[in-house]
């Protein structure tokens, strides 16, 4: 992709994804809370600059997608949405199990399944999977998915629309329910699949990659203005 400054961004394989953020985890010695923390709140402004407020429905998966997912849903709260929060397979791990206080704590309702009718929902997050989903998709993922890809309401995903190859994009059509994002925000570096996204907005998110470590995997990521935390690649 060329963006505005004329620089042509990369799209991360699977493993390159995966062993950038295992770098900034070991040897750039972040924590994943902090990372989480601004790649949450990065999809918290994308939302803010895109959609009116409304009722939003965040989907949380089980890994850090999901925890990315949680933090966006208490940075929306912050901003005047109203969130609600569905989380089907919940982590044990210390991190994810602090962040489920936090939302409780800022008062913001969780489901136990999805709803039959999401007519109420303004838009949809679908913090599910990320860099890391590997098909074929295990339940009540799929039923989920279905759900969501036979609704009209927009979906922002988070880093990957959930049930793509991280690689190859949308699954065929007679594999699974298939996800059409409205936005894509794509944390670090878009990953290959965001070459096959449609919708509306793509925006660059995860404004905390070391120039060390673009260098090192040719990264060529544009410019953020200023002090912002997001970039809409698609407006360039
Ligand atoms: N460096 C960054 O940009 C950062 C990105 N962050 C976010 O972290 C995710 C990647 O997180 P990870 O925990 O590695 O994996 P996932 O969330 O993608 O999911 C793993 C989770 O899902 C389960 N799973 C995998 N495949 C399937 C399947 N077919 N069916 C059902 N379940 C499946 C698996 O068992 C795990 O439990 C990245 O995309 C960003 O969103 C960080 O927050 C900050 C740094
Ligand atoms: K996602």
């Amino acid at each position: 992709m060329s963006t505005g400054n004329n620089v042509r961004i990369k799209y991360l394989s699977q493993d390159e994804a995966i062993a950038i953020d295992q770098e900034l985890f070991t040897t750039y010695a972040f924590s994943v809370d902090q990372l989480m923390e601004l790649a949450g709140l990065s999809c918290a402004q994308a939302i803010y600059s895109l959609y009116e407020k409304g009722e939003v429905l965040v989907i949380a998966g089980p890994g850090n997608n999901g925890g990315d997912g949680l933090v966006c849903a208490r940075h929306l709260k912050l901003f005047g949405f109203s969130p609600i929060i569905l989380y089907p397979k919940p982590s044990k791990s210390e991190l994810m199990t602090r962040l489920v206080t936090q939302t409780k704590f800022m008062g913001i309702p969780y489901v136990e399944e999805i709803p039959s009718d999401l007519s109420k929902f303004s838009l949809i997050v679908d913090g599910i999977f990320g860099f890391s989903f590997r098909p074929p998709i295990r339940e009540p993922f799929g039923l989920i998915l279905r759900k969501l890809a036979q609704s009209n309401i927009p979906i922002f995903s988070i880093d990957i629309p959930s049930g793509w190859d991280v690689e190859k994009g949308p699954p065929a059509a007679d594999e699974v329910p298939c996800l059409k994002p409205d936005a894509l925000i794509s944390l670090t570096a878009p990953k290959q699949c965001a070459k096959f996204f449609e919708g509306r907005a793509h925006i660059l998110g995860g404004r905390f990659v070391p120039g060390e470590l673009a260098k090192k995997y040719e990264l060529q990521l544009p410019e953020y203005k200023g002090s912002d935390g997001i970039l809409n690649l698609s407006d360039s």
